[in-house]
C-alpha cells in the first residue's frame, strides 16, 4: 500500500507548493510527488526566456516577465485538468500577482499601467469560479538567513547578484500574503521542522498532515 492510500488521499487532489524563492518548493514538489506518486508541474526557470534579462533590468523587463509566467502557468493549469488531477505544484499562480507583480509595482520596477493592464487579464483569468483552485496550498516558510543561505548555495548566477534587499523584501511580503491568502486552504510548514534531504521518511509525517487538512476542509470540494 502506498502512502496515498494509507492515508486516504483522493487520486485527483491537486496540491500546489508555495514560498519565497530558495525555501525548499521544487525540493518538496519531488518528494510529496515521489510519496503520493502524482505528476509535477514546475516553473521552467533554464528556458524561460526572460528570466535572465529581468534580473539584469527590472524595469524593462517586469511587464513581459509576468505575462510569460502567466501564460505558462495557465497552460499547466490546463494540463493538469485535463489529467483529471493528481498534481504536486511548484509554486502557485497567486504568488504572481499577490507578491512579484505587485513588489515589482510598488518599488516602481512596473509601471502603474503595464501593473494595471496585468491584474486585469489575471482577474479575468484566474479569479473567476471557472478557474479551479488547489485542494491544498502547502505554504513554505523559515527564517530569512536560512533561505538567503539555500540561494547561495544553489548558485542560480542571476540570483546571486541580486542585491540581499530583495529577497528580504519579498519574504516579508509573503508573510502578509499568506495571512491573507483564502483562496483554498494552506497548511504552513516550517522549515527547520523537517529536512527531506537529511531524511527522506519524513515525508510520512507530512503526508499525515496533508490528509488530515483535506479532510478537514472536504466540505468546501463539494
Ligand atoms: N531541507 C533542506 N536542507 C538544506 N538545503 C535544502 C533543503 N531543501 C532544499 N534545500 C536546498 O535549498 C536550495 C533551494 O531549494 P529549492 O527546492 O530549489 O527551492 P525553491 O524551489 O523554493 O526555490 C537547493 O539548493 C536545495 O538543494
Ligand atoms: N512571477 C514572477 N515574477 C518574477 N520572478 C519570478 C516570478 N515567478 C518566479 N520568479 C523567479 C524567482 C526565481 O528567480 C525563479 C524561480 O523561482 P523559485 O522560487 O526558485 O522556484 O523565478
Amino acid at each position: 500500500m502506498n502512502l496515498r492510500e494509507k492515508y486516504n488521499i483522493p487520486a485527483n487532489t491537486v496540491i500546489t507548493i508555495a514560498g519565497t524563492v530558495g525555501v525548499g518548493k521544487s525540493t518538496m514538489t519531488n518528494a510529496l510527488a515521489q510519496a503520493l506518486n502524482f505528476r509535477t508541474s514546475f516553473e521552467k526557470v533554464d528556458t524561460n526566456p526572460y528570466l535572465d534579462k529581468f534580473y539584469d533590468d527590472f524595469e524593462k523587463w517586469s511587464f513581459h516577465l509576468q505575462i510569460y509566467f502567466l501564460a505558462e502557468r495557465f497552460k499547466e493549469q490546463k494540463r493538469i485538468f485535463e489529467y483529471g488531477g493528481g498534481f504536486i505544484q511548484d509554486r502557485s499562480i497567486y504568488e504572481d500577482t499577490g507578491i512579484f507583480a505587485k513588489m515589482h509595482y510598488d518599488k516602481g520596477t512596473m509601471s502603474p499601467v503595464d501593473y494595471e493592464t496585468y491584474t486585469n487579464l489575471f482577474d479575468a483569468m484566474v479569479m473567476t469560479p471557472y478557474f479551479p483552485h488547489p485542494d491544498l496550498l502547502i505554504y513554505l516558510e523559515g527564517p530569512i538567513d536560512d533561505i538567503i543561505a539555500r540561494i547561495r548555495e544553489r548558485g542560480r548566477e542571476m540570483e546571486q547578484q541580486t542585491p540581499l534587499d530583495y529577497w528580504v523584501e519579498m519574504h516579508k511580503r509573503y508573510e502578509d500574503w499568506i495571512n491573507n491568502f483564502n483562496a483554498c486552504p494552506v497548511l504552513r510548514l516550517d522549515i527547520n521542522d523537517y529536512d527531506l534531504m537529511e531524511n527522506p521518511a519524513q515525508i510520512e509525517s507530512i503526508v499525515e498532515r496533508i490528509s488530515y487538512m483535506l479532510q478537514q476542509t472536504s466540505h468546501l470540494r463539494k
